[in-house]
């Protein structure tokens, strides 16, 4: 399998009564590492173990490069799973080469790989070590490990970055990024909005089992407009009336933060700045994706 698509096509599961998932539809194209992200029980895991077989779908089709995704295809996914899925007696090289083979590498193939992500992800010195000894840092480390040994064509990772420290968010990092420079479309869920808006080349966000928004972190930012931040010291309360397409979101002081729709003019509302006097803040703020979330994951009169 080289470059491809995975693509989670109208996936629907329910657990009981329960509808766990309804129509998940979003693409994770070769070369791009795609954010997942939602809220607690927004179904994200469900959505990931459907799209690594280990779960049953109701309905909806997951193919990989077109074409569904068979047992044998589901060997080439490197999965890193919520609930972690290392045997705790077995050492750190043991484990990697087993799990190595077991995708099918030679034993030679395999002893190669585990040493590479070994050295890589700075396991070197725990290499000799039981799992279950490893600090949980450590151990996710090992998992990401599990999760390349075999040289997957695609990556799916539940919550990798929760609980490292700030050098293993930068090593897990690189790594994602190098996944995806190479081709191989890489899938990661995360409640880690800032880092996840640094990383992503596209965001899709969950909520209640439906996606809500699927985008560059530019497209979906600039949706429902801009914010623009002046100061003027001048200024009276009022001054923006008459303004088409601007609201005010904020008043302090001597500075407004205004909302402006896609139509507004941001060149009259310095214009109408200026003729209250000196203006010495006139600046564009860019929505975060932590506000796009609360947006999308909140309807209006339903309690945060
Ligand atoms: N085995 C199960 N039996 C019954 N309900 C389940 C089961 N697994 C998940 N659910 C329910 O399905 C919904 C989606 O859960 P899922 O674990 O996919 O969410 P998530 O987005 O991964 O959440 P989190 O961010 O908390 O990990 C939740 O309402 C959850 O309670």
């Amino acid at each position: 399998m080289g470059e491809g698509n995975l693509e989670i096509d109208g996936i629907s599961k329910r657990y009981g009564a329960k509808v766990a998932l309804d129509g998940v539809t979003f693409d994770v194209r070769g070369g791009e590492l795609f954010g997942f992200v939602g809220s607690n029980g927004a179904g994200k895991t469900t959505t990931m173990r459907i799209a690594l077989g280990v779960l049953a779908a109701d309905g909806g089709e997951v193919r990989f490069n077109g074409e569904k995704i068979t047992h044998e295809t589901r060997t080439h996914i490197g999965y890193m799973p919520e609930e972690r899925g290392l045997y705790p007696k077995m050492k750190v090289l043991e484990q990697l080469v087993y799990l190595a083979e077991l995708h099918g590498l030679t034993a030679n193939e395999a002893h190669r790989n585990a040493e590479t992500w070994i050295t890589r992800l700075g396991l070197a010195e725990r290499r000799r070590d039981e799992v279950q000894k490893l600090s949980l840092g450590n151990q996710q480390r090992v998992q990401l490990a599990a999760a390349l040994v075999h040289d997957p064509a695609v990556l799916v990772l539940d919550e990798p970055f929760s609980g490292l420290d700030p050098l293993a968010v930068d090593v897990m990092s690189a790594v994602l990024r190098e996944k995806a420079a190479a081709g191989v479309p890489v899938v990661f869920s995360s409640h880690q909005l800032d880092l996840v808006e640094r990383l992503c080349d596209r965001v899709g966000i969950i909520r209640n089992g439906r996606m809500v928004a699927v985008g560059t972190v530019g497209e979906l930012t600039a949706e429902g407009g801009s914010k623009l931040v002046v100061t003027a010291p001048g200024a009276r309360p009022g001054w923006t009336a008459g303004l088409p397409g601007v609201r005010v979101l904020e008043e302090h002081e001597t500075t407004t933060v205004l909302g402006l729709e896609p139509s507004a003019d941001d060149q009259a509302v310095l214009a109408a700045a200026l003729s209250t006097g000196p203006v010495t803040e006139f600046s564009h703020r860019r929505r975060t994706l932590t506000e796009l979330f609360r947006d999308a994951v909140t309807e209006k009169g339903e309690p945060r």
